[in-house]
C-alpha cells in the first residue's frame, strides 16, 4: 500500500518562519518517523534551507516563478528551490494565484531539474485541464472552505468524488483534497472518497499540539487507505 500524501501548508503565520517554524517542524517530522509515512511541508522560503538540511521531511516551495535567470528582480526560480534543499512547490495556491502559462512554464521547468510540483484548483472542472500538465499532483481546494475549518470532505464531497473521475483521466497524477480540514473524520472521508491525500494549513499550524493532530491525521488516512485497498 503506497503511503498517503499528507502536505502541510505552513502558509504566512506567526510560527510558519524562525525558531517556531523549525520547533513544529521537528514535531512534525518527529510523528512522520514515527509513522513511517512521508510528510510535505510547503514552507516560506527562507525556511527552506534549514529544514531541507536539519530534517527528514519534504520539503516544498509555496510558489515559484517558472523564469529563466536573469533581471528578475524578487523572483524564486526553481534552480534557487533545489540548490536550497527543497524538492517542489506548490503552484496556484488561491492565495497565490497565477497565470496559466506561468503554471505550464513552472510545472516544466521543474520537472526538467526534478523538482516535483503540486499544481492547486479550485473546481473540479480544472483538473483534467492541469492535470495533462504532468505535475506530481494536482491539489483540489474550494477557496470558500480554506481555513473555515468547515472542510471539503464533508461540506463537498462531490467536489472529491468529481475530481477523483477527472484525475483518472491523467494516469500517474495524484490527488489531494484540502480546505478547511480539521479533524480525522475529515481526514479519512477525503481519502474514502478517493483522494491521494489531503493538503491542510490552519487545523496543524494553530494548534496547541500539533504532532498530536498530524499524528491523527496520518492515522484515520492509513486507515482508509486501507479500507479502500
Ligand atoms: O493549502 C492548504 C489550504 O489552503 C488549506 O487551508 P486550511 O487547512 O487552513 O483550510
Amino acid at each position: 500500500m503506497k503511503p498517503p500524501i499528507i502536505l502541510i501548508n505552513y502558509k504566512a503565520y506567526e510560527n510558519s518562519y524562525g525558531e517556531r517554524g523549525y520547533e513544529i517542524s521537528r514535531k512534525i517530522e518527529k510523528v512522520s518517523k514515527e509513522y513511517g509515512v512521508p510528510v510535505i511541508v510547503t514552507v516560506p522560503a527562507t525556511m527552506i534551507y534549514k529544514l531541507s538540511k536539519e530534517t527528514e521531511l519534504i520539503v516544498y516551495a509555496q510558489h515559484v516563478d517558472g523564469l529563466e535567470h536573469g533581471a528578475k528582480t524578487g523572483s524564486i526560480l526553481p534552480e534557487m528551490v533545489k540548490d536550497a534543499g527543497g524538492k517542489g512547490s506548490l503552484l496556484n495556491h488561491s492565495e497565490r494565484r497565477i497565470r496559466l502559462d506561468e503554471i505550464h512554464d513552472a510545472v516544466i521547468r521543474m520537472r526538467k531539474i526534478g523538482l516535483e510540483s503540486v499544481v492547486c484548483v479550485d473546481r473540479y472542472e480544472l483538473v483534467y485541464s492541469m492535470g495533462i500538465l504532468k505535475p506530481d499532483a494536482i491539489l483540489i481546494e474550494p477557496p470558500e472552505l480554506i481555513g473555515s475549518g468547515v472542510a471539503v470532505s464533508k461540506a463537498k464531497p462531490e467536489v472529491i468524488t468529481k475530481a477523483v473521475d477527472e484525475i483518472k483521466k491523467v494516469p500517474g497524477v495524484y490527488l489531494v483534497a484540502g480546505a478547511g480540514i480539521t479533524s480525522g473524520e475529515d481526514v479519512y472521508k477525503a481519502v474514502e472518497l478517493g483522494a491521494d491525500g489531503i493538503g491542510v494549513a490552519s487545523a496543524v499550524m494553530r494548534a496547541k499540539e500539533p504532532e498530536r493532530v498530524v499524528a491523527e491525521f496520518i492515522n484515520q488516512a492509513l486507515k482508509a487507505l486501507e479500507k479502500r485497498s
